[in-house]
């Protein structure tokens, strides 16, 4: 079934494409964006036994989404980082079929509403106040690791919205073991997400025995104990906020035996809130800085924007109002800045895996044979050129059109003709889910189908505030040794979309006497 798939022909015969994947020349982000538009939106690899196919055309994703409601197409269970003698799992790795997936799924998502964020919203601009704080302490002549302390501030925004709890990482940006002190949580979190990351990349990484493996999966542990200490915690609190995400969690009762979730459950449930919430966002907001520092003229745009708005610190208003939960919506252009810097670089590079769990014909007539892993890739789908006008320009004006995140279709046929052709027979009996639409989505940096981002509401509120109050306070110029790499030296993929060796950039508030005369 799979002769049909368009991919290269084959580099090795014992491990298939494997040394594609392996070039350091060409690391893997880079090279499927470039299969994906060679073979238009939809391949073959092989790694040693496993075939995967990679799907890239926003109408064959349309046609899988589709399936997935259905059950035909299942996420695969993925637990990167085993800890010893654990079972459980977490609305991450569950499969969409397990009761638990759904209980869990259907539960915690309240947490997210719009009305909730509102309420919280007090959180996020403390937690950035605290930042602004540390950052000004350093003086403006040390450059700050950007990419650290966003990721510190979306883990304490989790923390303190998720779990009423108060990690206090923000207000420690000098004392981690980059500058000579203690690891605190946060590291020790950082150090189980470097392993997890290439444990992704080398799945065979979970037999290697390195000290940097070891530290791992102790890291990996604590991470667990941590969580499982903060959900006794919260069941302890009788003052839990009943909006948060802990309280959520707590309230489930598990329809099979009519109890609460296990500690074993919720230590998981918490766990992977930090896992797949604070890297995401912190180097979403990372790079969003970057860009805006490669581009002056949008910073200028949105300086005049938050300027406009009463925020910016400027020599006639040194002490602006607080950022406030309504001047997200107001604020159209800090939107699209953010739009447009998750789509040039989406945290989640790779997007959706997922394995067939039926035989499943697309429209293009070739047959996802049962057992396949199919897996997307966003950093495909968000730059490729004939989906996007000028996709490696940074132009966050794009997003005034919100209809911009969707593409039409050209013709009634979905544009892979040459994949027809070289598929010949008809199939009987096989699931048949064609997308019905005339256009289909191309903007998912958050997932797509029913397993997309449960807690994209609270990144899109924690981004533009923390950004919009960073930019706000503070000038942000990149290092020159910075400025001058490529963004193809500086980044690298380790589970997500990330900075190699940090993003340092020098940070001069704005009411500092030289930036004050400027200004
Ligand atoms: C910029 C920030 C974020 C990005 C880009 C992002 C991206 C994604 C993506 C692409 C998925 C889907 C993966 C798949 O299809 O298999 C996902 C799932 C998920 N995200 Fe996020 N995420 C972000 C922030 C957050 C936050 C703040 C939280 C919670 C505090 C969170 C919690 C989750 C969870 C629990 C899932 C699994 C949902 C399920 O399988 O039902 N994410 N995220």
């Amino acid at each position: 079934m799979l002769r049909g798939f368009p991919g290269p022909g084959t580099v090795s015969v014992v491990s298939g494409h494997v040394p594609l994947l392996n070039d350091p020349k060409r690391p893997p982000h880079v090279l499927v964006k470039a299969l994906s538009e060679q073979y238009r939106g939809i391949f073959r690899l092989r790694l040693f036994w496993r075939q995967a196919i990679y799907i890239t055309d926003p109408f064959l994703l349309q046609e899988v989404f589709a399936a997935e409601r259905a059950g035909i197409i299942e996420k695969p269970v993925a637990q990167l980082m085993k800890v010893k003698g654990k079972t459980e799992r977490n609305m991450f790795s569950e499969r969409s079929g397990n009761y638990k997936w759904k209980l869990v799924r259907k539960a915690v998502a309240p947490a997210f509403s719009t009305a909730n964020l509102k309420v919280f919203h007090h959180h996020i601009t403390t937690v950035v106040d605290n930042l602004i704080a540390c950052i000004k302490a350093r003086g403006p002549s040390v450059p700050v690791d950007i990419a650290n302390i966003t990721q510190r501030e979306s883990f304490d925004v989790i923390g303190r919205v998720g779990f009423d709890h108060d990690f206090g990482v923000s207000r420690r940006i000098d004392v981690s073991p980059a500058f000579g002190g203690e690891p605190d949580v946060f590291d020790v979190f950082k150090t189980m997400l470097g392993e997890t990351g290439k444990r992704f990349n080398n799945p065979m990484r979970f037999l290697s025995r390195t000290g940097e493996a070891s530290k791992g999966e102790r890291a990996s542990m604590r991470v667990l104990q941590m969580s499982r200490q903060l959900m006794e915690e919260c069941r302890a609190n009788k003052d839990l906020d009943e909006r948060s995400i802990a309280a959520h969690l707590l309230q489930i009762v598990d329809p099979t035996n009519g109890k609460p979730l296990t500690l074993d459950r919720l230590e998981d449930e918490a766990s992977v809130m930090f896992v797949a919430g604070s890297e995401t966002t912190g180097y979403s907001i990372a790079w969003t800085l970057y860009l805006l520092a490669k581009h002056p003229e949008a910073m200028a745009k949105l300086e005049a924007e938050l300027d406009e708005m009463g925020l910016l610190v400027t020599p006639a208003r040194p002490r602006p109002r607080t950022f406030a939960f309504a001047d997200i919506s107001k604020l159209r252009y800090l939107d699209a800045i953010l739009k447009e810097s998750m789509r040039m670089r989406p945290v989640v590079t790779g997007g959706s895996l997922r394995v067939v769990a039926r035989d499943l014909r697309l429209s293009n007539g070739l047959v996802l044979p049962r057992g396949i892993t199919i897996t997307g890739s966003n950093l495909s789908l968000l730059n490729n050129p004939t989906l996007w006008e000028h996709p490696e320009r940074f132009m966050p004006e794009r997003f005034e059109d919100p209809e911009v995140v969707y593409v039409e279709r050209a013709s009634p046929a979905n544009g892979n003709a040459h994949v027809e052709a070289a598929h010949g027979g008809a199939y009987d009996g096989i699931a048949d889910y064609r997308g019905s639409a005339n256009k289909a989505l191309r903007y998912t940096p958050f997932g797509n189908g029913m397993r997309n981002c449960v807690g994209q509401q609270l990144a899109k509120v924690n981004m533009p505030t923390a950004l919009g109050m960073l930019v706000s306070n503070f000038k942000f110029e990149l290092t020159p040794e910075t400025a001058a790499m490529t963004m193809a030296d500086l980044e690298t993929v380790r589970g997500t979309l990330q900075f190699k060796d940090g993003l340092y950039m020098f940070c001069t508030p704005r009411d500092a006497p030289a930036a004050a005369s400027s200004a």
